[in-house]
């Protein structure tokens, strides 16, 4: 009779199925350089950068977007993704468009740092969004339709992000999108759930969140016109801010960059 993984001995069974679970785990940004830049605490793989750009860079950026963008103007941002265009011949999938020029050189700089892999999962998905002061993005998932981690660059004001406590049931299946919310659906959160983890997002900073940070604790931003500094600010010392002090926003404009996961063999986005 062949010998089936039921009856292997629990020992070798909990190492095949460790096995198959590091499949499953993003790979590593390994390189030295990384360590100083990442965020130890309650949630772990979150890297932040500052002043990944330059402020002359950063007024390029902005510059180039004001003058290119086709915005969707939406109640809590604008928004418009790069990267993809219509349906594939299948329907399942999007049709790969090149990225302009621009986002080209700033994805190809997160390849060679190792935030993407250039085989499995190289960036081809840009989002920009636009923030007015007293709007934000609600509290959501990217979804499984992005893997295995999301580079998000700020430009323009600071805005304080923020990382919620996850939840076990939280295993995005598929992907809909919660027209009211304007973010990826899922389920109404415990009320009064507070930030676990916060950021001070600065205008030039590269921030990496993979792993548990990106699938199962919902990220956000909230809707204010003032950030406050509380004691989940995790950075806030770094930057010489204290608890209690506050910061006006401005108007924020961010590139989220991703590799977007072919859905079927005729995606020509791989
Ligand atoms: O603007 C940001 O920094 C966050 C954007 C975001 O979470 C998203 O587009 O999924
Ligand atoms: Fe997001």
């Amino acid at each position: 009779m062949p010998f089936g993984i039921v009856d292997l001995p629990e020992k070798a069974k909990a190492k095949v199925v460790s096995k198959l679970e590091k499949l499953t785990e993003p790979f590593p940004m390994l390189h030295p350089s990384w360590v100083p830049h990442h965020l130890a605490g309650k949630i772990e793989d979150v890297h932040y950068v500052r002043n990944f750009l330059e402020p002359k860079q950063v007024e390029e950026f902005v510059r180039i977007i004001d003058k290119t963008c086709d915005w969707e103007r939406m109640r809590t941002r604008d928004t418009q993704e790069f990267g993809s265009s219509g349906q594939c011949p299948c329907g399942r999938s999007l049709m790969r468009a090149a990225l302009p020029a621009w986002q080209s050189t700033l994805v190809d700089a997160l390849g060679t740092l190792g935030v993407f892999h250039p085989v499995l999962f190289p960036a081809n998905s840009v989002r920009l969004n636009a923030y007015k002061p007293g709007q934000g993005i609600l509290p959501h998932l990217d979804g499984p339709v992005y893997f295995p981690r999301a580079a998000i660059i700020s430009l323009g004001s600071h805005c304080i992000f923020d990382f919620y406590p996850r939840f076990e049931e939280e295993h995005p299946r598929g992907f809909t999108w919660d027209r009211d919310k304007e973010v990826p659906s899922s389920p109404e959160l415990p009320a009064g759930t507070r930030p676990q983890l916060s950021l001070l997002l600065e205008p030039g900073s590269l921030l990496v969140f993979s792993g548990d940070a990106f699938v199962r604790h919902r990220h956000g931003i909230k809707a204010v016109e003032e950030d406050e500094i509380s004691k989940e600010v995790k950075n806030a010392k770094d930057i010489g801010l204290s608890v209690g002090d506050s910061l006006r926003r401005g108007r924020r404009v961010s590139l989220t960059i991703r590799h977007l996961l072919p859905r079927c063999n005729c995606s020509p986005i791989f």
